[in-house]
């Protein structure tokens, strides 16, 4: 049963600030059980226990870090129905989404287990020293070392996936970072159920208790309480770029700033190259308003643009996606919120003097049911008022009508960063694929041909990131196994004696860990 309490090292806390969890749906607050919101000195206890914990956790054995983890997984799973049936009525999502999220959510946490186990993380390097070298060479030895304890932001979107045990807390904790949620309002019993499983799975496998803890808030004085806090030393974020930036700004104003890795927007073009587009325009259409309008459009790596060479092709594409869009049912969105930002971002696109609105779906029959939108523009007008390239967070793309490739290439050689970017290409376009793909490396961190972008694998090869904004730090993923890279930092050990080098420093102490030794790969 729901108490709606905070989570502080093991502890479950009260407040007198109060919230209730929102049904989308009917737009009614869901009575059964109302939410405390931490106070600043809630959120000062939680990093406190997060500092505490700190050495203990990170210095435990891996297999110990990795049966945590695990074991998270296991109690999640453990909470069976209710927890899908809570995160349908908070988000609005169906059964079928919220199901297949606690799998990957559970997968992500194994994932990260098999990878904590590994060790290669771990990226140690000995250069033995040379003392007869003129200067003597000394003796250097280097390894990852995890950061500290981790703030991690809850995600709307993604109530299990990227949210309190999602792929920024499974990173963090596998790098050996204890972490403090700021959980999402949108989904605050969700929130409560997951944070659950995360506290009995810390006191089932012996971790310190400040490994874990939950805060929620009903002001932004809790996020950006924690993002100030001293001992937070990096942060994961997934939301919108106003929140993003401002976490950013006061991460950098700290006495002491830190990483922060936020997420934030990205509009994700789909390149519709010429001969694709004429073999299998149509077909296109469909499948692409199939990609848009899944999870009613709220994904980071919604497809937002697409371009292509203007024509009787592009015109037939035009035709099947509207037909496509024209059929789709509204959607109930996360929040009021949401909604009335899909709203408003639809209005400026159709006000903007250059835009023409191909067709829009079904009108909505309740409250925050997003209508989906299609619209055109030339692409020489494009780059002409920044509302055309804003991410509008739903069921809502534009289609640009490029003269010809040369323009095509131009204009997205201009956008903006990028999550994705996705190629429509038949063998006769390879060439003009040639061309696009040294400006598609230069502005996106996921590049993916004849597929589209929404649905994102979790594995080792993925890069779920891309140059600003569509995240603040082009350098790293959030999703798949690298993402424990954004938690970690290298420590040299120069000429220390054996007995106080890291135990992985020692010499034959990195078997399967794939060690650089005197500059070769053991
Ligand atoms: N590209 C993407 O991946 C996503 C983009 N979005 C975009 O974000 C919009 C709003 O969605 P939402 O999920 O609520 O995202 P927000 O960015 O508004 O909120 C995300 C989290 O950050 C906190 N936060 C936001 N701004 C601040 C701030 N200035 N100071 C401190 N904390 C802050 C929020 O706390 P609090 O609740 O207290 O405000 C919340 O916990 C959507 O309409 C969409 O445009 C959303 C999800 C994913
Ligand atoms: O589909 C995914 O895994 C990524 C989605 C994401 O990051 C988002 O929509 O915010």
């Amino acid at each position: 049963m729901l108490k709606g309490e905070l989570f502080i090292a093991g502890e479950r806390r009260a407040s007198s600030d109060r919230f209730q969890g929102q049904d989308p749906a009917t737009g009614a607050a869901i009575e059964d059980v109302s939410f405390a919101g931490a106070s600043e000195a809630d959120v000062a206890d939680a990093c406190a226990a997060a500092e505490a914990a700190f050495a203990p956790y990170s210095t435990l054995p891996l297999e110990q870090r990795a049966q945590f983890l695990e074991a998270i997984a296991t109690e999640i799973e453990a909470l069976g129905d209710a927890l899908v049936e809570r995160a349908c009525r908070e988000t609005g999502l169906p059964p079928a989404r919220i199901t297949g999220e606690r799998g990957r959510t559970a997968g992500q946490l194994r994932l990260f287990a098999a990878e904590v186990r590994d060790g290669r993380w771990q990226r140690v390097r000995i250069d033995h020293a040379d003392p007869a070298r003129i200067p003597p060479k000394p003796d250097l030895r280097l390894r990852m070392i995890p950061l500290g304890p981790v703030a991690v932001f809850g995600a709307s979107n993604f109530p299990l996936a990227f949210s309190v045990a999602g792929g920024d807390t499974a990173s963090a904790l596998a790098a050996g970072c204890p972490v403090v949620v700021k959980g999402h309002r949108a989904h605050p019993g969700t929130a409560e159920l997951v944070a659950g499983a995360i506290t009995r799975a810390a006191a089932s496998t012996g971790m310190p208790a400040g490994v874990f803890s939950l805060v929620n808030g009903t002001s932004r004085r809790v996020g950006e309480a924690l993002v100030a806090d001293p001992r937070i030393q990096a942060v994961g974020f997934t939301g919108s770029r106003a929140g993003g930036e401002a976490l950013m700004r006061i991460a950098a104003a700290r006495p002491r700033p830190i990483p922060i890795y936020a997420e934030m927007s990205a509009v994700n073009p789909v390149i519709i190259l010429p001969h694709a587009l004429a073999a299998r325009g149509t077909a296109l259409g469909a499948a692409f308003v199939a990609s848009l309008a899944m999870g009613a459009g709220q994904f980071c790596t919604n497809p937002g643009l697409v371009l292509a060479v203007d024509g009787p092709d592009l015109d037939a594409f035009i035709d099947a996606a509207g037909t496509a869009l024209t059929g789709q049912p509204a959607q109930t969105m996360l929040t009021q919120g949401i909604w009335e930002a899909f709203e408003q971002g639809k209005a400026k696109l159709g006000a903007s003097a250059h835009v023409t609105a191909v067709t829009q779906g079904a009108e909505g029959t309740g409250p925050n049911q997003g209508r989906a939108a299609l619209f055109s523009v030339k692409g020489s007008d494009l780059l002409a008022d920044p509302v055309h390239l804003h991410e509008v967070f739903g069921v809502s793309s534009v289609v640009v009508r490029c003269a010809d490739m040369d323009e095509l290439i131009a204009t997205v050689g201009q956008l903006e960063g990028q999550l994705t970017a996705t190629l429509q290409v038949d063998a006769a376009d390879h060439p003009a694929g040639a061309r696009l793909l040294p400006v598609l490396e230069r502005t996106v961190g996921r590049i993916i041909a004849n597929g589209w972008p929404t649905g994102v694998e979790v594995g080792h090869a993925m890069v779920h990131g891309g140059p600003y904004p569509a995240t603040s730090d082009s350098r790293s993923t959030s999703v798949g196994s690298m993402a424990i890279d954004r938690f970690l930092r290298p420590v040299s050990y120069q000429d220390m004696p054996a007995e106080l080098l890291p135990p992985v420093l020692n010499d034959g102490a990195q078997d399967n860990i794939g060690a650089r030794i005197d500059g070769r790969w053991a």
